[in-house]
């Protein structure tokens, strides 16, 4: 069996007392489009954060492709993107140097990096926007450059916090679809969102967190079953 993209084996995070996550274990395998959901305060941006090493680990680990988050830092980091759920640009860049500035946190410099910027900027449909800095886009087009700042040091596996929070009709189709082809693509995708009907639309397999512990893990097509996934997710979460 291949070596699973993500494997996080009884995951703990405490901020002083509190226990933001709570012993949480699941596997995201090479390919798949994973859901990650939960109530507000669940606990998903604490574990993605800790899977990014933005969160320092309180007990169990991490490994991304087989490489631990914590041990072998140099090695997992570059695996992963992460679109935050926050707006975290430098508002003095242009959008460009936002993305060329990214890869150069993982030493990718030069030539090859300003093409793939270009790249990103044409399919994401920002290319008209590129000298500007990302307070003069819209809403839509900051989401689309969170995507393309996430992808631009080509990571196997990217992390999107909510992608679609507050974005129009049009435009959610849009990023399916842009989320879609880079998963038929070979991107691992993992997806927070409170938009069940999108966590149904995109992921082949969904967990569920309440209270900083995992009360499911399983197929959509197992967990929907004859029934829908917001009544599934309201049993499970329930208070
Ligand atoms: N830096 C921090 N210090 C203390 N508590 C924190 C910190 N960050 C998060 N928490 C707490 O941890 C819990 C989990 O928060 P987290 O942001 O992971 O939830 P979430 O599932 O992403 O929620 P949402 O859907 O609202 O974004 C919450 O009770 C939150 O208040």
């Amino acid at each position: 069996m291949s070596v699973p993209a993500l494997k996080i084996d009884g995951l703990i995070k405490r901020y002083g007392e509190f226990t933001a996550v709570d012993g949480i274990s699941f596997e995201v395998e090479e390919g798949a489009f994973f859901g990650l959901l939960g109530p507000n305060g669940a606990g998903k941006t604490t574990t993605i954060n800790a899977i990014v090493g933005l969160a320092k680990i309180s007990g169990g680990s991490i490994a991304l492709f087989g490489h631990d988050v914590q041990r072998d830092w140099r090695t997992a980091r570059p695996l992963v993107g992460v679109a935050p759920q926050e707006y975290n640009f430098d508002r003095y860049l242009n959008i460009r140097d936002v993305l060329i500035y990214q890869a150069g946190y993982y030493g990718q410099r030069g030539a090859a990096v300003a093409k793939r910027a270009d790249l990103l900027l044409e399919r994401f449909d920002l290319t008209s926007k590129a000298k500007q800095p990302y307070t003069r886009l819209s809403g839509g087009m900051k989401r689309r450059l969170t995507l393309a700042r996430a992808l631009i040091h080509e990571p196997r596996l990217v992390i999107l916090d909510e992608p679609t929070a507050g974005v129009d009709v049009e435009l959610r189709l849009e990023l399916w679809s842009l989320l879609r082809e880079l998963n038929t693509k070979g991107t691992t995708i993992i997806l927070t969102t409170h938009y069940l009907e999108e966590a149904e639309e995109l992921c082949d397999r969904i967990g569920i967190i309440q209270s900083g512990k995992l009360v499911a893990l399983e197929t959509t097509r197992r967990l929907v079953g004859e029934g829908n996934l917001q009544d599934v997710f309201l049993e499970l979460t329930r208070r």
